[in-house]
C-alpha cells in the first residue's frame, strides 16, 4: 500500500502532538503544523528519531494562506494528502457580561474560520488527486463544549458548537466526492489549554491553582483525567478506513462526562 499522509494543525504539543505520534505509528507521513515552530520542529524530530516521516511548517491558522502552505508542504514532501485534522484551537475563560468583539474575533478566528479555511484546503487538494473511490478525511477538533456550553467559556464554546456545524454541512456537501469530514469532542484534557484555564479560573473566582481542573476532573465518570493518548485513539480510527461509512458526526471522548 502507498503511504498516507496526515496535515494535523495545533499538532507541536498537547492534543495534537498526541494524535501525530499515533498516527505516525499507524502509517502516516506527518505534516506537524503549528503557530509555534519550535515546539513544531521538536515533534517532527521526535518522530523522525522513531524512524517516522515528518516536517515541521509554521503557520496561523487563522490565515487562508496558512492551510495553503500545509498543503502544499504534504504534497511536495510525501507526495499525497489523505488526512487533514483541524486541531488547532485556543481557549478563553470569562463571564458573558464581559467579552468584547475583540475576543470574539480572535477566538472566532482561531477556531471557526481555521477550521473552515482548513476544510477548504484539503478539499481543493482531495479534488485534485485521482483517488478513484478511495475515502479522503478531514477530521475537526470540537469538545463537550460543543455539546453543551460550559458557563464562563461561552465564546469559546459557541465556537465548538459552530465547528459541530461546518462538520454537519461540509460532510453533506463533500460526500459525494468521497470525502467525510468528522469531529472529536474531548472532555477535560490534561494538556496546557486546561492548566490556562485552570488559572484564569483562579484569577475569576479565587481559589488554589489546580481546585478547578480537580474540581471538573470530578465529574469524570471513569475517575481520570483524558490524556491527548485517549483522543489520539479515537482520531486514529476516525483517520482509518474502519470509519468509511461514517461522517457527520461529533462524538464524544471524554471518558463519561456527557451521556447525550
Ligand atoms: N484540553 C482540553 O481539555 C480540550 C481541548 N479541546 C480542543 O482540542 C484542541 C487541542 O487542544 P489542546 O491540545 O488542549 O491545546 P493546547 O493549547 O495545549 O495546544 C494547542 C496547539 O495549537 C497551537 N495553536 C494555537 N493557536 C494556533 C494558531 N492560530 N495557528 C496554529 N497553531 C495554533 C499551539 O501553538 C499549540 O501547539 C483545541 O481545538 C481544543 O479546543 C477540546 C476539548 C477539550
Ligand atoms: C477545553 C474544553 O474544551 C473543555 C471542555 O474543557
Amino acid at each position: 500500500m502507498s503511504n498516507r499522509v496526515a496535515v494535523i494543525t495545533g499538532s507541536g504539543r498537547g492534543i495534537g502532538k498526541g494524535i501525530a505520534e499515533q498516527l505516525a505509528s499507524d502509517g502516516y507521513d506527518i505534516v506537524i503544523a503549528d503557530y509555534d515552530l519550535k515546539t513544531a520542529q521538536e515533534t517532527a524530530e521526535e518522530l523522525k528519531s522513531k524512524g517516522y516521516k515528518a516536517v515541521a511548517v509554521q503557520g496561523d491558522v487563522s490565515n487562508v494562506q496558512a492551510h495553503k502552505d500545509f498543503v502544499k508542504a504534504a504534497v511536495d514532501n510525501f507526495g499525497r494528502l489523505d488526512t487533514y485534522v483541524n486541531n488547532a484551537g485556543i481557549c478563553q475563560v470569562q463571564p458573558i457580561a464581559e467579552i468584547t468583539k475583540e475576543d470574539l474575533d480572535k477566538i472566532f478566528g482561531i477556531n471557526v474560520y481555521g477550521t473552515l479555511f482548513g476544510i477548504q484546503a484539503a478539499h481543493e487538494q482531495f479534488l485534485k488527486q485521482d483517488d478513484g473511490d478511495k475515502i479522503r478525511k478531514i477530521i475537526n477538533a470540537s469538545s463537550i463544549a460543543g455539546h453543551q456550553a460550559f458557563d464562563i467559556l461561552g465564546a469559546y464554546s459557541s465556537t465548538k458548537f459552530a465547528v459541530r456545524a461546518l462538520t454537519q454541512a461540509s460532510a453533506k456537501e463533500f460526500a459525494k466526492e468521497h470525502i467525510t469530514v468528522n469531529s472529536y469532542c474531548p472532555g477535560i484534557v490534561l494538556t496546557p489549554m486546561w492548566d490556562l484555564i485552570d488559572a484564569e479560573m483562579v484569577k475569576l473566582n479565587g481559589g488554589e491553582i489546580g481546585s478547578y481542573l480537580k474540581k471538573y476532573s470530578e465529574s469524570i465518570s471513569l475517575g481520570r483525567g483524558e490524556t491527548p493518548q485517549d483522543v489520539a485513539n479515537f482520531v486514529s480510527y476516525l483517520a482509518s478506513d474502519k470509519s468509511d461509512y461514517m461522517t457527520g458526526q461529533s462524538v464524544q471522548i471524554d471518558g463519561g462526562i456527557q451521556f447525550i
